[in-house]
């Protein structure tokens, strides 16, 4: 496909979009219909449409409207392209830019906030002086970290070996075991790297969330809300211990098996968890807030009521994974939110309807190059 052609099926998508389609719904139905993209047009109509979604109203003021063909224009501009090059109406490519379209004025830049203004109150509130850089962090692409698995190679080796399969990765601050991938992000989950259990997907914040928590050998650890299982991984790839992983929806710790094999460890899946652990972790459900540059349709979904709705419960989780920690074990609270509703005010209100617990330690990443934005804390009973 011409760079014209992708911008069109880019304006195409955003029209399903807008029509209520949810993204990724509406990027696989046009691909049913377009046989004959490859994965590089794929991948670029993604990119068009992701840009979009993550500045929406910078892409409305600087196209002059939401609909598709405004919002795109929008922002090619925003990234300096020269709209003109890409609207040409020639073969695939949407029709050429009008008179009125030509001289739109550049709006003033500080002007625009890719956020809906009730979430920027929240925001300002959470954040105060960093809210800004927040806000400005979600509206570009996030990266793609690795985590290498300590039990199967060291960070120097598996750079190497990953450049040996056309994936140019880095080290970062951020984690011990972190790599950022540079180049080649699309063979990482084919490579002989990833399917021996050198790598992981996973962000920095959460690597050095999960570095982050005291971790003596032969601990008994439980993933009370493990998903994918990501977390309790990076933990049973510190030390030896007993692993286990629960989910509400245990469906969605389906895959855990497969990825616990390739990485090496053991990790037990419990639905109805007993007994004792020394470490709970609570990776509860939240708005994402810290995540929203790789999800950004979220931010403009999120509603007031969602959110309190999700404090409730992640309240409900802590109370019910409480517990299960042994008398001397720590209670671990995590989300990859930014908002203090989701996480310093969570555990203010567990800690005051549950005075035998105590807060040892919280702990924020913000929304950086290396990471997404995220919470940890960690509690201790009274003795
Ligand atoms: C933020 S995700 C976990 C991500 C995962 N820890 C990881 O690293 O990939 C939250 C998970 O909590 C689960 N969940 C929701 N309500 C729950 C509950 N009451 N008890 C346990 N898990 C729950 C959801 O099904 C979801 O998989």
């Amino acid at each position: 496909m011409t760079p014209g052609a992708r911008v069109a099926a880019a304006i195409e998508v955003l029209e399903r979009i807008r029509g209520g389609e949810p993204a990724e719904k509406a990027l696989t139905n046009w691909a049913r219909t377009a046989r004959y993209a490859g994965s590089k047009d794929r991948a670029a109509l993604r990119d068009h449409v992701f840009s979009v979604l993550r500045c929406w109203w910078s892409c409305a003021a600087w196209g002059g409207g939401e609909d598709g063909r405004a919002l795109l224009l929008g922002s090619l501009r925003l990234q300096g392209i020269d709209a003109d090059t890409v609207f040409t109406g020639e073969g695939h490519a949407p029709a050429p830019l009008t008179e009125v379209e030509r001289v739109l004025a550049v709006p003033d830049a500080t002007a625009v906030r890719d956020l809906p203004d009730w979430l920027w109150e929240r925001f300002e509130a959470s954040l105060g002086a960093n809210a800004e850089a927040a806000v400005e962090a979600l509206r570009v692409r996030a990266p793609i970290m690795l985590r290498v698995n300590a039990r199967r190679a060291t960070r120097a080796a598996a750079q190497a070996r990953l450049a040996s399969e056309g994936i140019v990765a880095q080290p970062v601050e951020i984690a011990r075991h972190a790599l950022q991938v540079i180049d080649g992000e699309r063979k990482i989950t084919t490579s002989q790297c990833y399917a021996e259990g050198w790598v992981e997907l996973q962000d920095g914040s959460s690597q050095a969330a999960m570095e982050a928590l005291e971790l003596p050998d032969g601990a008994r650890v439980l993933d009370y809300c493990a998903g994918g299982g990501g977390k309790v991984l990076a933990l049973a790839a510190r030390v030896t211990g007993a692993f286990f992983a629960h989910d509400a929806a245990p469906q969605r710790m389906r895959d855990l098996p497969v990825r616990a094999a390739r990485a090496g460890v053991d990790v037990g899946l419990l639905t109805q968890p007993e007994g004792e652990f020394d470490l709970v972790l609570c990776d509860a459900p939240c708005s994402g807030s810290g995540t929203w540059r790789r999800t950004p349709e979220a931010k403009w979904a999120l509603t007031p009521e969602r959110l309190e709705e999700l404090t409730r419960l992640q309240l409900r989780i802590l109370s019910e994974a409480a517990p299960l920690v042994a008398p001397a074990g720590r209670l671990v609270y995590a989300t990859c939110s930014v908002l203090k509703e989701e996480n310093q005010d969570v555990i203010a209100r567990f800690a005051s309807e549950n005075p035998e617990w105590t807060v040892r330690e919280m702990q924020h990443w913000p929304i950086s190059e290396t990471g997404d934005g995220f919470f940890l804390s960690q509690l201790e009973r009274v003795c």
